[in-house]
């Protein structure tokens, strides 16, 4: 039995379907508590980001053979607990870069044109040119906070524009290729010299709050801030601070603490003409909701019929 517990491309349930019992019941993601009682007799469970893979959870599927991601964050899954119970985690990884490339390097140019604000001003009567002359993103600089697949992908990208790019990434060594075209550079110096900065970390212990007051502070009063990671990285209420005192210029929030946003949260960023915000999408386009499920769909009958 495959269960589906979040959206996923129609064709690619259809395709599993025709080879093994399928349930695809996308509302148990609002539904968590109900997903247990669903296990018996599960050998692949498929989630998108809402779905929490907890050790409780595995206790009631011990026919589980596999854990299909059609994402690539691993937050909501117990990878120890997987671990130990022989459950393979496959994330769809690749399949949604494009996607999160695109927002990235199209929300930095909307946030450094600073022209797309004045609809209702327009509307009533106004002409207001000098406000809305913004900034190209040609010759200005991207510091990407992590500079993983998504990252270099963004950074192409941005380069094809004309931008150039500098990076922070322990993880990568200082002799990698990888920084011929991107400057290997120190948080520190990142702040002082990039007009956009975008994170691509996962949430972990290291990074809760990595762009918090103190971080906020040392950026240029000119810089905008891209958030498609995950949320808990940013602290929402030094950046709502910032962006209202004129700490920063803008920012485009695509993940949160909470999600949906809580009230407070809402509360927080209301009245910020210079923060964009969208529900979690950066990653999740028609186009990429079809790769991330043939990805799936794929692994997944790989894994059913290997025995
Ligand atoms: O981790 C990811 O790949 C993105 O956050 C998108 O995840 P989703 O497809 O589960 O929304």
């Amino acid at each position: 039995m495959i269960l589906v517990t979040e959206f996923m491309d129609e064709a690619s349930v259809v395709r599993m379907a025709d080879a093994f019992p399928t349930q695809y019941a996308p509302e148990l993601a609002d539904a968590q508590g109900d997903i247990p009682a669903r296990m018996a007799g599960v050998r692949v469970l498929i989630v998108r980001n809402r779905t929490q893979v907890t050790r409780a959870l595995l206790a009631a599927a011990p026919d589980l053979q596999m854990v299909g991601r059609l994402g690539v964050g691993l937050d909501n899954i117990d990878l120890a607990a997987c671990k130990e119970a022989g459950v393979a985690v496959c994330p769809a990884v690749g399949a949604n870069t494009l996607s999160v490339a695109e927002y990235v390097v199209t929300n930095a140019a909307i946030l450094l044109r600073n022209a797309y604000q004045a609809k209702a001003q327009m509307l009533a009567g106004a002409w207001p040119r000098a406000a809305c002359s913004g900034r190209e993103v040609a010759g200005r600089t991207l510091g990407l906070i992590g500079f993983g697949e998504i990252a270099q992908a963004t950074a192409d990208m941005a380069h094809n524009l004309g931008m150039r790019t500098c990076a922070h990434d322990p993880f990568v060594p200082s002799d990698s290729p990888l920084w011929s075209k991107t400057k290997n550079v120190s948080l520190e110096d990142m702040y002082a010299c990039a007009d956009v900065i975008s994170l691509h970390v996962p949430l972990t212990d290291g990074t809760r709050h990595l762009i918090n007051a103190e971080a906020l502070g040392q950026m240029r009063d000119d810089a905008v801030l891209i958030n498609a990671a995950r949320g808990g990285v940013v602290d929402e209420a030094a950046l709502a601070d910032a962006l209202r005192q004129g700490g920063i210029a803008g920012a485009a929030l695509d993940v949160f603490e909470t999600e949906p946003l809580t009230a407070k949260a809402a509360a927080k960023f209301a009245e910020l003409p210079n923060l964009i915000l969208t529900p979690h999408i950066a990653g999740v386009t028609q186009d990429s909701n079809v790769r991330v499920s043939e990805m799936i769909a794929d692994l997944t009958l790989k894994t059913l019929s290997q025995e």
